[in-house]
């Protein structure tokens, strides 16, 4: 297993880029931790399989450097880098029996038969393919070829990084709590540094320890799946991470003082100068407080979600969701306040860290 660096990597798909916007990746500058799970998260066309193919070297980096610990890869073909894929759709042998497909990669490197055998009873135990180890792969369902895909995948034992590509996009929808579960119990058995493609919050949240949140070709954050909750880099992440996503006000900000419309917030801190950046505070609806305090608010709808109940309403103009306890009574003349703990500024986008007050 290794530690990836991607060294100031960019990357254009046309010959002569003149400006970032002709940039697929624009830069990134990260390290994936030796035995990390990672995913790369974001919307269709926002870099995440531009930068897989850069890792997994199916293609080459317009500038920048690649690194698996300390050597340099990025003129090595895929086949030199050491790495196993899985892509969307099955890869196997229609006429292997299952167990022969993953002994395959190990066969094909010459790996003993006696630790052929115990690694391809491991992985097929904990997939739970116990029953179809001697079946053909042909009559299968294309779950159960998924399975074995990722089987393929994990296998190995001396890979640098195991790379997954939308993996899940053929599982039945109740499957795939199963193997999202699955794919992490074997990431913490088997330790290999993974990184895990997806546009779906739930997979990367519940597979990752670091998620990369990106963004019209730029990392917009890289962290915890509790930083993305708590402390949103970008309003990107905001609104993406979360349901319903981050509430995003536009403000005018005069020392610690935010001001929407004709209201005013005290912020838990100072922003330091902001120029003439086009400000917005943040809010999740988690930390939007409705009752007979605060700002006047009306209701525009409520929606019922089990426990919670999610309750839209309209503030100087804006719309603000607020999620509250099921049984808590929505007043006939409602008021929101926001929790200042959980408050966020943004100034182009861009989170605005908050100097404490003394
Ligand atoms: N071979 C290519 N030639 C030209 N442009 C490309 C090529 N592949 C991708 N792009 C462009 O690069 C940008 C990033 O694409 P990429 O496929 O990396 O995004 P993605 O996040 O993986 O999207 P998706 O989830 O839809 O696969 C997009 O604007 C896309 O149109």
């Amino acid at each position: 297993m290794a530690r990836i660096k991607l060294k100031d990597i960019r990357h254009a798909y046309t010959a002569n880029p003149a400006s970032d916007a002709d940039y697929a990746l624009k830069r990134v500058d990260h390290v994936f931790e030796d035995g990390g799970a990672y995913a790369l998260l974001g919307p269709s066309g926002c870099g995440k399989t531009t930068l897989l193919n850069i890792i997994s070297g199916l293609l080459r980096p317009s500038e920048g450097a690649i690194l698996f610990d300390s050597q340099d890869v990025t003129d090595l073909a895929t086949e030199e880098r050491n790495i196993a894929q899985v892509f969307q759709f099955p890869v196997v042998y229609d006429t292997m029996t299952v167990y022969d497909n993953l002994a395959f990669p190990l066969r094909n490197r010459g790996v003993p038969e006696d630790e052929v055998a115990r690694r391809v009873r491991e992985v097929i135990a904990m997939l739970g393919l116990e029953g179809q180890a001697r079946r053909r792969a042909r009559g299968l369902t294309s779950d159960e070829k998924q399975k074995i895909s990722l089987g393929r995948g994990l296998v190995r034992a001396d890979v640098n990084a195991i790379l997954f590509d939308e993996p899940l996009t053929v599982i039945d929808p109740h499957l795939k709590w199963q193997l999202r579960t699955q794919l992490k119990e074997l990431h913490h058995r088997f330790g290999h540094t993974m990184v895990y493609v997806t546009h779906d919050q739930t997979e990367a949240l519940t597979f990752a320890d670091t998620v990369v949140v990106m963004y019209e070709g730029e990392v917009v954050q890289f962290g915890t799946p509790e930083e993305l909750f708590e402390r949103p880099s970008h309003t990107f992440v905001g609104y993406f991470i979360g349901s319903p996503g981050m509430n995003l006000l536009p403000a005018r900000v005069e020392g610690r003082t935010a001001h929407l419309g004709s209201q005013t917030i005290e912020l838990p801190g100072a922003p330091g100068a902001l120029g003439a950046k086009r400000l917005e505070l943040g809010i999740r609806p988690e930390f939007v407080r409705l009752g007979r305090e605060g700002m006047p608010v009306s209701i525009r709808k409520v929606e019922d979600i089990g426990r919670k109940k999610i309750v839209h309403v309209e503030l100087e103009g804006e719309n603000i969701a607020a999620v509250i306890d099921e049984d808590l009574e929505v007043p006939a003349e409602p008021r929101v306040s926001f929790d200042p703990a959980h408050l966020s500024l943004y100034a182009d986008s861009w989170r605005v860290e908050m100097e404490a007050r003394p």
